[in-house]
């Protein structure tokens, strides 16, 4: 059975974020996962962890300057320092939580030669920092109706550059909820790169809700993952629609399924 880690930027935003590895620990989640850290000392995150006896699952490299509409700064002309600096930043945390995987934001750009040169040396730099540490570096599609421009758009495209990018740990980032609404065919789609795959995230599609709703069928979704190999954390990517707590009704099929 799939082992689900919440997703700490869309789960429990009904408490501070600090508050929200007990309420994740409480509602029977033995990870978590979410956007960034760097707010809070690392010392901090890592007490919470393990206060809560909970794994931090992923989080994603400093994207830039998010409010402004930066999503990441591997593409970006005239970055390479400040991309160089967010994969230091983030080993650092990741060091400090023993968190195994990192998300790499590709930034929003056009997808030139340039650009893609740009991101296979950025991504390549970040996977030999990140090698020493047994740490893997990931890559994640977006779909654009999300986030217009977003340089990464699908699946086919990471896996042609992680080939370039030519590095063990450099690895597919597969959101179900990116790939239904760009590609569809998902279950085929995971297949096809499941060798590519170092992390799962979840949402109903389109509402990026509780996973039990809306087109996507998770428990034969997430049965074909589990036959397909995938042993890793499923990271609960998803906007509750009311309170979170009262939402996780679909996570008891899964433990009841275990017993
Ligand atoms: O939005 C997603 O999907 C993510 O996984 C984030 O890390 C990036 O927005
Ligand atoms: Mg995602």
């Amino acid at each position: 059975m799939p082992k689900f880690a919440a997703n700490l930027s869309m789960m429990f935003t009904e408490l501070p974020f600090l508050e929200r590895f007990e309420a994740a620990a409480t509602a029977g989640f033995n990870a978590v996962e979410y956007l960034f850290p760097y707010d809070f000392e690392k010392s901090l995150i890592a007490d919470k962890l393990k206060a809560h006896s909970l794994e931090q699952a992923l989080f994603n490299a400093h994207a830039g300057d998010w409010d402004g509409g930066e999503r990441g700064l591997a593409t970006l002309e005239g970055r390479r320092q400040d991309f160089r600096d967010s994969i230091t930043q983030a080993l650092d945390y990741a060091r400090a939580l023993e968190c195994p995987k990192i998300h790499i934001m590709a930034g929003i750009s056009d997808v030139t030669g340039k650009t893609e040169a740009l991101y296979v040396e950025n991504v390549r730099y970040a996977a030999d920092l990140a090698a020493a540490l047994d740490i893997e570096v990931l890559v994640e599609p977006i779909n654009a109706r999300d986030m217009p421009g977003y340089f990464l758009g699908s699946v086919a495209q990471a896996i042609d550059l992680l080939e370039r990018i030519d590095r063990p740990n450099a690895r597919l980032q597969f959101d179900y909820y990116h790939a239904q609404i760009t590609e569809g065919d998902v279950t085929m789609l995971m297949r096809d790169s499941i060798d590519s795959i170092g992390h799962i995230q979840i949402a109903s599609v389109p509402e990026r809700n509780e996973p039990d709703t809306g087109e996507l069928n998770y428990p034969y979704v997430l049965a074909e993952l589990v036959a397909a190999g995938y042993r890793g954390w499923v990271g609960c990517e998803y906007r509750p629609a009311g309170e979170t707590t009262a939402g996780l009704g679909w996570l008891a099929a899964y433990r009841n399924d275990a017993k």
